[in-house]
């Protein structure tokens, strides 16, 4: 049984449908990674998931159940990390990791989880005095001191600095493993690449995507492409007959091959074989941000100018 469904989900604001008609499922183990642009409707979608918020249409489940109607149940089987927490900020890491722990029957430990987030030296620390970084660590330990079936984690690494961004994606893979459901709202294309099972793009209150990281990157159109100057009249079909190639435009000296893959090499060759001089070769491999441009809308822009030798 998944342990999260959401099926043809409508929350409406002011007369505008801010959601509408989102489905998706989280099974155990899985870590699916929400996407969208500022105001697509990412944080309401989980809201209305894990019962904060009523839907105004479609249907909820969290492991079968109603979340609204069965708050109490329900809570003891999802940890939350939202993008604003609200903690009792006089008390202290220690003192809160200890208290989020009680409202659980099941749970980890609460010093080792402190630890582990790289909070031993600040556990004696007010929640008021910390600094942005550890108090998101807070949130986050407070979200899986429980233990949950479900995680629901919104811009988990936002504020974080890169070491423990990459110790939080590692904590997350572990729960993942451990057969934890989470669902991740992130901005953060190698977040959301690297431990997303499935990601939704959302736009405009509605999933214009659902696929793996690397079937989203598939579904670019164009953006595989390597760009060149040539020095001596081509025919375009030497290339056009080439595997892999979709398309070669041609202007003036300017050359463009796209496809899917990494082309450079048969290029470089073919163009070897009829004694073409080329320079300027560029490469542009499509990423999730190509596909989530694409996605939501924005056009992509030209391919990336070589580095600079050092
Ligand atoms: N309580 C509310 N009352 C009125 N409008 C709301 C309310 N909550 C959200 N909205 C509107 O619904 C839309 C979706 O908001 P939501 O917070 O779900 O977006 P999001 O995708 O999470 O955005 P972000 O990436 O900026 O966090 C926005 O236009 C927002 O202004």
């Amino acid at each position: 049984m998944a342990v999260l469904e959401i099926e043809d989900l409508r929350k409406v604001y002011g007369g505008r449908a801010v959601v509408d008609g989102v489905s998706l499922t989280v099974d155990p183990g899985e870590i699916v990674g929400v996407l969208g642009r500022n105001g697509a409707g990412k944080t309401t979608t989980v809201e209305c998931g894990i019962g904060l918020r009523r839907p105004d249409g479609g249907r909820v489940r969290v492991l079968g159940v109603d979340p609204r109607a069965e708050r109490a149940r329900v809570q003891q089987v999802i940890g939350v990390q939202l993008q604003r927490t609200h903690v009792h900020m006089s008390l202290t890491v220690t003192e809160l990791v200890h208290m989020y722990r009680s409202f659980y029957r099941d749970g980890l430990d609460p010093d080792a989880l402190v630890e582990r987030l790289g909070l031993t030296e600040a556990r004696d620390t007010r929640a008021e005095n910390l600094s942005g970084g550890q108090l998101q660590r807070l949130s986050i330990a407070l979200a899986l001191v429980g233990r949950p079936r479900l995680a629901v984690l919104d811009e988990l690494t936002t504020g974080l600095d890169p070491a423990a961004r990459r110790g939080m994606w590692g904590l997350i893979e572990e729960m993942r493993d451990d057969g934890i459901a989470v669902l991740l709202v992130s901005h953060v294309m190698e977040e959301a690449e690297r431990l997303s099972d499935r990601i939704a793009v959302i736009d405009a209150g509605k999933v214009v995507a659902l696929d793996t990281p690397a079937g989203l990157i598939a579904r670019v159109d164009g953006a595989d492409a390597v760009t060149f100057r040539v020095h001596a009249p081509l025919q375009p079909t030497i290339l056009t007959d080439l595997p892999g190639v979709d398309e070669v435009s041609v202007d003036g000296e300017h050359v463009r091959v796209a496809g899917p893959g990494n082309l450079v090499t048969a290029v470089t060759q073919t163009l070897m074989q009829h004694a073409i001089p080329a320079t300027d070769f560029r490469t542009r491999t499509a990423t999730l941000d190509d596909a989530f441009l694409q996605l939501t809308g924005y056009e992509l822009g030209e391919p990336e100018p070589p580095k600079e030798a050092k």
